[in-house]
């Protein structure tokens, strides 16, 4: 028994569909009911949900080794995943995590920035010409409505491909990287809608087929991409490259491969989505921000008959990789969106032995969930968390306690893309709004849907403007 207040088991049948439905609202109503520890009452398995910076500390960073990923959530990704840095322990966790890690330094962050800048110019494209044909300003500069929602998800798709993909496109035409991303999503739906309404395994169920079938496209895409690279005689020096290295050398299993490259397509593409809509619909809601945004671009992208400075040769030109350290503001507009909208709102882990987690004993096997949503919510760590304030990453605003700040997760478990993913974000906000702003569409407020990532149900709708 844990020794920490919570529903009794019959509430928790109660209230079973309403955490379905919402489980962040429950998370949040928990806490509001029965303070920073709550205990849940499930039949098999002890449940504690910690609240606060020293708990999520204990079982993050100071005791990470006592703790492990066997828990529900990353047990549903491990059945698209198979063994993958995100779901993997111990040995085989560190093994991968050392062959995969040269992959993401910052000699890579050329090409994830190169790959971004394509994909929002690419997203330009679209837009404009979706305006001209919808005949909304001259040759459809860049105004109308647009789902930002489903923009987004489309534009970290093709840079989490094309990153990992991108070089190894078949003879045929075929783009692998697009069927491998295709497959993913085919897979997730399934376990995300089966983790609502879990089926025996062994009934063979429609969604149970749709999940072997994308395996299977997943492990043939794989198979070939490996097959392709071996034939060049090289095997470079990119994550595809490290992982074969390490299987010739005996670090990693040969199924590795194909475990880590679809990890990184899951971990690398929802959630960079979900940071730059929500980021989009706080621009949107804020328009000063926005304007400072703006500001900043134009002073280093140029503007129209006054190029900007020596990096800034022609007016309003796309970001590169160099202009990122000249984007301080924009940067930080990510960072405050992370803090209240962080993709990945909730963290979990098993305990492999007894732990004492901020004063709570739990016995070995409980499950700890931390919510970097909420944590990163606390009026104690954050003055007036509700409110939209890049400034507090910029030195201008409250300071931001280290512990209190986690949406990249922390201590060894740290997201290895985290560079990547601000990489990305910050160009492809600054490649899209370089010349255009975002607006709220009245009536159009977007609901917040706590699914893998933080989502906006049915997408999220903002009005563009040329400027
Ligand atoms: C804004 C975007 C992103 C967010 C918010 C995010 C968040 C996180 C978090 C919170 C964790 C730790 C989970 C835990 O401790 O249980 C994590 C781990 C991980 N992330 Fe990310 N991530 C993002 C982007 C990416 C990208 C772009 C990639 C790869 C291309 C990636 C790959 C991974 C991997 C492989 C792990 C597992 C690392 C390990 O355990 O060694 N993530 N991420």
């Amino acid at each position: 028994m844990l020794d920490a207040p919570g529903p009794l088991p019959r509430d928790m049948l109660r209230d079973l569909l309403g955490i379905r439905r919402d489980p962040l609202g429950y998370l949040r109503s928990a806490v509001e009911r029965w303070g920073d520890h709550v205990a849940f009452p499930l039949p098999t398995t002890p449940v504690l949900f910690v609240n606060t910076v020293a708990g999520a500390r204990r079982v993050l960073v100071e005791n990470a080794g006592g703790w492990t990923k066997q828990t529900v959530q990353y047990g549903a990704l491990s059945l698209v995943t198979g063994s993958g840095l995100l779901t993997s322990d111990g040995s085989a966790w560190r093994e991968a995590r050392r062959v995969a890690q040269p992959a993401f330094h910052r000699s890579g962050l050329a090409a994830v920035a190169e790959q971004s800048v394509a994909a929002a110019e690419r997203l330009r494209a679209r837009w404009d010409a979706g305006a001209a044909a919808a005949g909304d300003g001259p040759g459809g500069a860049g105004g109308g409505v647009v789902d930002v929602d489903a923009a987004a998800l489309q534009a970290t798709l093709e840079v989490v491909g094309r990153t990992l993909f991108g070089g190894d496109v078949t003879a045929e035409g075929v783009d692998d990287g697009e069927r491998v991303v295709a497959a993913v999503l085919e897979a997730l739906g399934v376990v995300v809608s089966r983790a609502r309404t879990p089926v025996p395994g062994w009934l063979p169920t429609p969604s149970r087929r749709r999940l072997r079938r994308a395996n299977r496209v997943m492990d043939e895409v794989v198979e070939r991409v490996v097959a392709r690279r071996r034939a060049t005689g090289e095997l470079g020096d990119d994550l595809l490259g490290l992982l074969l290295a390490a299987v010739d050398e005996g670090r990693l299993p040969p199924e590795a491969v194909r475990g880590e490259l679809v990890t990184m397509v899951i971990a690398g593409h929802e959630t960079v989505a979900s940071c730059l809509t929500w980021t989009l619909h706080l621009l949107a809601q804020h328009p000063e921000a926005q304007q400072r945004l703006h500001a900043e671009l134009d002073r280093v992208l140029g503007v129209p008959g006054n190029p900007g400075g020596p990096s800034a040769p022609a007016p309003r030109r796309a970001p590169t990789w160099e202009d990122l350290r000249e984007l301080p503001w924009t940067r930080a507009v990510v960072d405050e969106s992370l803090r209240l909208y962080p993709p990945a709102w909730v963290v979990t882990r098993r305990s492999e032995a007894e732990d004492v987690v901020d004063g709570v004993a739990v016995p070995a096997g409980t499950l700890v969930i931390v919510s970097p949503w909420l944590l990163q919510r606390r009026a104690d760590a954050h003055p007036d968390p509700e409110r939209f304030d890049p400034g507090r990453f910029t030195g201008e605003g409250p300071e931001v306690p280290r512990g209190a700040y986690l949406p990249f997760g922390a201590g060894a478990r740290l997201c290895i893309g985290r560079d990547f993913a601000l990489t990305e974000a910050v160009l492809v906000l600054a490649a899209l709004l370089r010349d255009r702003a975002v607006r709220p569409v009245p009536g159009r407020e977007p609901v917040l849907e706590a699914l893998v990532t933080l989502r906006a149900r049915d997408g999220l709708e903002l009005r563009l403007e040329p400027r």
